[in-house]
């Protein structure tokens, strides 16, 4: 969203994803509505092939980390802390759902806000415009899409009545809310940018705009699917493309990076496979939403820190 002006190339990637976007409000216009399944076969394509592979890199990413800051790294060291972060993660929900979703919610946004606003300096109003970005996204995409996201939080939640009453409040003043929020961004943006001066990236910043705008008109699987798995996934890919470059013998293209995704990517499938089973044979139950969002939030908290590492590097 901000940082230096970027060469024409690297704006291609997330003009696709406004295509896409605007193909898709095309077909719901046309059509009525895009039917479930074709929903379900476009998130879990952008979350498998993107979301989900983007996270994946993590441990190339914390070696980076490591070998820059001159520290040592071990690769036991590295999974045992991954897993016993998910594993207490994954306690964290079974004992109390609603806390566990504040922190999910808070460290998304700090994560998004990390990444969409690239390259600042590390002070505390720069740290706070980022997290205040990433907290109007969230907010954005959740209640753009209140009626589709109650039953998840629901569901989630475990019915907690406490959590449903503070998002029936921030569902009734949606506007006063989002628009409170967009003057807060906007006035601590030009703060921060007072304070400590950057370049801004206009053109990023309006595709940010163009993609969450058009997600809003469409459902939550795919307003959610083009903002994680399309923009986000993406502006991450970049990221640590150039983050790992001095690493590899050569230039790392987004293929190679891709691909040395693909054995993280498919034990998190395998997981989440075995999960929904497991899930699904205890209750009876089918529907994967919100199990799909506890699984992704246990998956993504090693990463928030794994990329905060990065951030700060490539802040500096
Ligand atoms: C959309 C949505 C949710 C929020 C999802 C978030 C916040 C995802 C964040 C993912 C991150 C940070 C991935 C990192 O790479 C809820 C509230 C769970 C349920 C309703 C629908």
């Amino acid at each position: 969203m901000l940082t230096y002006p970027l060469t024409g190339a690297a704006y291609r990637p997330a003009n696709l994803l406004i295509g896409l976007s605007l193909g898709l409000t095309g077909w719901q216009l046309m059509s009525g509505g895009i039917p479930l399944p074709a929903q379900w076969l476009i998130f879990t394509g952008l979350l498998f092939g993107a979301g989900i592979p983007h996270g994946a890199l993590d441990h190339l990413v914390s070696r980076q980390t490591a070998q820059r800051l001159g520290k040592p790294f071990s690769w036991v060291r590295f999974i045992a802390g991954y897993v016993l972060m998910m594993t207490a993660y994954g306690l964290l929900w079974a004992l109390f759902p609603s806390f566990s979703l504040a922190l999910f919610l808070v460290g998304s946004a700090w994560h998004f806000g990390e990444t969409d606003i690239e390259r600042v300096p590390a002070s505390i109003l720069w740290t706070l415009t980022r997290l205040v970005a990433g907290v109007l996204v969230i907010s954005f995409i959740l209640l753009a899409h209140a009626e589709e996201v109650t039953p998840i939080l629901a569901r989630i939640t475990r019915y907690d009545t406490l959590t449903a009453s503070i998002w029936q409040t921030a569902v009734s003043h949606t506007h006063l809310l989002l628009i409170g929020t967009v003057l807060l961004v906007s006035g601590l943006l030009g703060l921060s940018i007072w304070v400590n001066p950057v370049a801004v990236d206009w053109l990023r910043l309006t595709q940010l705009v163009i993609i969450l705008a058009v997600g809003s008109c469409l459902p939550l699987l795919l307003s959610f699917g083009l903002y994680f798995g399309g923009w986000h996934a993406l502006s991450s890919f970049q990221a640590i493309g150039d983050y790992l470059k001095p690493a590899g013998p050569a230039r790392s293209t987004s293929q190679r990076i891709w691909l040395r995704a693909v054995p993280f990517t498919a034990l998190s499938l395998a997981g989440l496979l075995l999960f929904f089973g497991w899930w699904h044979l205890s209750t009876r139950l089918w529907d994967p939403l919100p199990l799909l969002f506890i699984f992704l939030s246990v998956i993504t908290l090693p990463h928030l820190f794994a990329l905060h590492g990065m951030r700060t590097q490539l802040d500096r």
